[in-house]
């Protein structure tokens, strides 16, 4: 079985509990608050600032010129393809770059693209690629089941966010990055594995807790907490 088919199996019960949750069935059946997902579009966008710096650093640590273009290439992508998404959206919500820029990205999100940056800046190919395949791959399969859904993909409002994420190029893309992965796991020891893996995992964790995020418009709940 190769590596990531492996990987997949061990994740698929945390990414089922994404493709239940609310805000995914929300997009899918078109039944999720416009503001909820402006609240999401936010701080997606702030994610996908430092998800493309894991795209450099994967640029950095590849000695292979063919693996270093495809990293160029996807950071590329996300930078003025998959963000120019968000910033339609945006428009159309009335929402600036600059208020999207201003905008404090929540503890939960924080935590995430702080692991995955951390992992990837001390770590190997490897591990940056463990960490940034479960984003990818999620939004893929994700994009592809309400794709199923008669009509979700031609609706007004959530339609295009389906149709991105369900596309031929991006799914080329995730192929790529698989195919990357179970290249690089070859040969490596169990321990090495296993830390794959467990990276694997934990950022298929946080995929399900950025929905979570996103779903409860959560920010700080200290601030709550102590009424800031
Ligand atoms: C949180 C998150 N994960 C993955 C993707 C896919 O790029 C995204 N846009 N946002």
């Amino acid at each position: 079985m190769s590596f990531c088919k492996h990987v997949f199996q061990q994740a698929e019960e945390i990414w089922e509990q994404s493709h239940n949750h609310p805000f995914v069935r929300g997009i899918g059946d078109g039944t999720l608050p416009i503001e909820t997902f402006q609240y999401y579009l936010v701080q997606d966008y702030l994610y996908l600032l430092d998800y493309a710096k894991v795209y450099a650093l994967g640029v950095v640590k590849a000695h292979n010129p063919r693996i270093m273009e495809q990293f160029a290439k996807q950071m590329d992508g996300i930078l003025n393809g998959e963000m120019s998404l968000h910033k339609q959206y945006a428009k159309r919500l009335g929402v600036s770059i600059e208020e999207m820029e201003r905008a404090k990205p929540s503890a939960m999100n924080l935590a995430y693209t702080n692991y995955m940056l951390s992992v990837s800046q001390s770590g190997t190919l490897a591990e940056l690629t463990a960490s940034l395949l479960p984003c990818m791959w999620s939004y893929w399969e994700i994009g592809k089941r309400l794709n199923t859904i008669p009509g979700a993909a031609d609706h007004v409002f959530y339609g295009e966010w389906i149709r991105s994420y369900s596309s031929v190029e991006y799914g080329e893309m995730c192929m790529w990055m698989m195919e990357l992965l179970d290249k690089l796991a070859e040969g490596k020891s169990d321990t090495e594995l296993a830390r794959l893996e467990e990276i694997f995992l934990n950022t298929s964790r946080f995929e399900y807790l950025f929905w979570d995020m996103a779903y409860r418009k959560e920010m700080w709940e200290i601030e709550r907490s102590i009424g800031v």
